[in-house]
């Protein structure tokens, strides 16, 4: 498997303080890749020095060329998505016109495709269709974070960052969130880096699992490795060693 995200010693903070000491993570062509890891572990601080919005230290490829010193405008054009926590839809504008603003991160040259790949969301996503020209605040929660995808995929990314997709969803609607990111990687391409406190619904969909604790990455296996592995989970995710009890996001 070829490494489309190669990251190499990364180290990142808030003023002053470190937060994440040293990260080695790797995200292969195709690939999905959980980042587990209790509250404050570090894994939205891990996405935001990836895609450039928290500065860093360390090695960091992409596709081949390293991101030293790139801005988080250009490291979005070169195909690295980055969907936050919190999914920052504008809830006043209408489901479009959140959509369409991707394509101000898309490159130049691919900007005469961009009604194109609106209407291929639309096939993947139907229900945005229906509501296309409702305001994105009268959409539910699930469907906020299906916008939030898609204004993200309407930038044609290779590699998308994407942070606690399941926070604040009913368990069935945030099964169905992990099931579109399994299907977002075969029909359009993609990568994928999930972050989730939610372990065990992100390891059926991703190929492999990665758990930080502190900043540190404590364990990194394939996904059926780590869901399997109950004192890893209790020790680090938060979950009784009979595996009952879920993480709740
Ligand atoms: N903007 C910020 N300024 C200062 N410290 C921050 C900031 N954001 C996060 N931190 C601190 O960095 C550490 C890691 O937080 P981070 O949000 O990356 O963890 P996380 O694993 O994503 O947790 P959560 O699941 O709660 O989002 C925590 O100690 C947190 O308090």
């Amino acid at each position: 498997m070829s490494g489309l995200l190669e990251v190499t010693g990364l180290t990142a903070g808030y003023g002053g303080v470190r937060v994440l000491h040293g990260i080695d993570i790797a995200v292969g062509e195709n690939e999905i890749v959980a980042v587990l890891g209790a509250n404050g572990a570090g894994k939205t601080t891990l996405l935001r020095a990836l895609s450039g919005t928290v500065r860093s230290s360390g090695e960091v490829a992409f596709a081949g060329r390293s991101l030293a010193g790139t801005s988080a405008a250009r490291i979005a054009r070169g195909g690295l998505g980055h969907v936050p926590q919190g999914r920052g839809t504008f809830t006043d504008l209408t489901v479009e016109e959140n959509v369409r603003l991707g394509v101000i991160s898309r490159p130049a040259s691919t900007r005469g495709q961009a009604d194109g790949d609106v209407e291929r969301i639309y096939e993947t996503f139907p229900v945005l269709r229906e509501m296309r020209r409702r305001p994105a605040g009268a959409l539910s929660g699930g469907q906020q974070q299906m916008l939030a995808l898609s204004r993200a995929l309407l930038a044609r990314p290779r590699l998308l960052l994407i942070d606690e997709p399941s926070l604040g969803l009913a368990p069935l609607t945030s099964a169905d969130m992990f099931s579109v990111l399994a299907r977002l990687r075969d029909e359009w391409s993609l990568s994928v880096l999930l972050a989730e406190q939610n372990a065990r619904a992100s390891l059926k969909v991703a190929d492999r699992g990665v758990v930080l604790a502190r900043g540190r990455v404590v364990a990194s296996a394939p996904a059926a490795e780590l869901a399997a592995d109950e004192g890893l989970r209790a020790a680090y995710l938060g979950e009784s060693p009979d595996g009952l009890t879920e993480v709740s996001s």
